[in-house]
């Protein structure tokens, strides 16, 4: 492609002898002073990752990264496309880089075989015009702790221990494998993933803001199943009260639950604890006896997703209710999706097979990656004005076949 300067830029895959090219072309961007071991954690990515890169000459101007991943939708798991490290240099914004970019990411999508492709924003602003939406909220929850956590249930009373972090993925990992398919948009994880991105052994900064190492609390006594888990780090007072930061807490039940957020309640010499990445039904808001304990500091768009190849991802997800209906899809970033096709679903199975008969309702893509993991209704989407119905009823009887029992969160950030 040419550039309105008149250079030429190519986009081609980055080699491995390029990517501290790479590196340093994304901490220019995202404005980072990246220590030894940040690096070396963000080469690890690089290298699991397919990488696209914009060329001027032989420098990197612009770059994305996919890193392959499973990631849980209602009733399946699907192979999807993380992006990460997108980045065009200031000198050549606004040209058209990331959007051409984009050509290769889908290309690299067929050839891999992944259905779905999966961000975290650094602008919200950004990649809707690419199909993605925003899977659902996250909240960032803060518990006034410097009191005894007031909840309108009793705690689990089997025994909490200490676990040594190192042993978190076989105690705590089949745990969450067991209870991934509640929620979709949740990463199917390995151990390297447990280690790398939850509990941060292998190398990267662990002092961020003061806090310590992880920690990891297990609900259950030895040889018993666990009953769930939190992994957590903490902060003693200085200039600030103490506090507790919540990587993320998974229980069985509501009992366990409320034993997992009490015991975080109560550790000594803090004052607070945090939980930033919440999903937004997350029932300890209901828990609480004292709304004005347990508050909500801040919403925002969670995991973004796009379905790159539409059929698939409708064919291997659960509906709730049966629907039938004929669906006017664009999509201009992957015109393999775009047309009229009747959708027929149920909880035996569905089809998505393209028809000359009157279309009940008229989306983009990005709409349907909205409503697809079941956090958005597309009634909601009818009446913004961005979904267009024919059909009265049709967005209703649709949004009744995507329902699902708990909005979708991803674990990670
Ligand atoms: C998953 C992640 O890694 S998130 C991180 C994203 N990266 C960053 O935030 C780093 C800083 N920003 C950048 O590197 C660049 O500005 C990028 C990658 C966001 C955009 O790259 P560009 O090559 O400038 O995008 P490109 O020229 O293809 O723009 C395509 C369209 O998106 C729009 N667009 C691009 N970036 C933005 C933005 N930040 N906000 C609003 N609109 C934007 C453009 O205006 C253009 O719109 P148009 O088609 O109507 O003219």
């Amino acid at each position: 492609m040419t550039t309105d300067s008149c250079t030429t830029v190519n986009i081609r895959a980055i080699p491995e002898a390029d990517i501290d090219q790479a590196l340093d072309l994304s901490y220019l961007v995202f404005h980072v002073k990246a220590s030894e071991k940040a690096r070396r954690h963000d080469r690890d990515i690089l290298l699991g990752s397919a990488r696209i890169g914009a060329y001027d000459g032989d420098r990197l101007a612009g770059q994305i990264a996919a890193y392959p991943l499973t990631l849980s939708v209602p009733g399946s798991r699907l192979p999807c496309a993380a992006l990460d490290f997108v980045s065009v240099v200031a000198t050549h914004r606004r040209r058209g880089l990331l959007t051409s970019m984009f050509d290769e990411v889908w290309r690299g999508c067929a050839d891999a075989g992944q259905v779905l492709s999966c961000l975290w924003a650094s602008e919200s602003a950004i990649y809707g015009r690419f199909g993605y939406a925003s899977a659902g909220e996250t909240c960032r929850i803060e518990i006034d702790s410097s009191r005894p956590l007031a909840l309108r249930i009793a705690p689990d009373t089997r025994p909490l221990r200490l676990i040594d972090p190192a042993d978190a993925p076989a105690l705590a990992g089949p745990f969450y494998d067991a209870h991934l398919a509640h929620r979709a948009g949740r990463v199917v994880r390995d151990e390297a993933w447990w280690r790398k991105h939850v509990l941060h052994l292998d190398g990267e900064d662990d002092d961020d803001e003061g806090f310590g190492p992880p920690r990891v609390v297990v609900l259950g006594a030895p040889g018993e199943p666990v009953g769930g888990y939190a992994v957590y780090r903490t902060r003693g007072p200085g200039e600030s009260p103490g506090a507790v930061l919540v990587r993320e807490l998974e229980a069985d039940g509501a009992p366990a639950t409320a034993a997992l957020w009490s015991y975080l309640a109560s550790i000594d010499l803090t004052a607070t604890v945090r939980g930033p990445f919440r999903p937004a039904d997350d029932p300890l808001l209901l828990l609480t006896a004292d709304r004005d304990q347990v508050r909500v500091t801040r919403r925002e768009p969670g995991l973004w997703i796009r379905l790159v190849d539409v059929r698939a991802a409708l064919t291997a997800r659960s509906w709730a209710a049966p629907v039938d209906l004929v669906l006017d899809l664009r999509d201009t970033a992957v015109p393999a999706n775009a047309g009229r096709f009747r959708l027929t679903a149920g909880p035996d199975g569905s089809s998505w097979t393209p028809t000359d008969e009157a279309a009940d309702l008229t989306l983009d893509v990005r709409e349907l990656a909205a409503c697809y993991p079941g956090g958005t209704r597309l009634a909601h989407l009818v009446y913004a004005g961005l979904v267009t119905e024919h059909t009265p009823g049709a967005a209703r009887s649709l949004d009744a076949a995507l329902a699902t029992e708990w909005l979708p969160a991803t674990g990670e950030y």
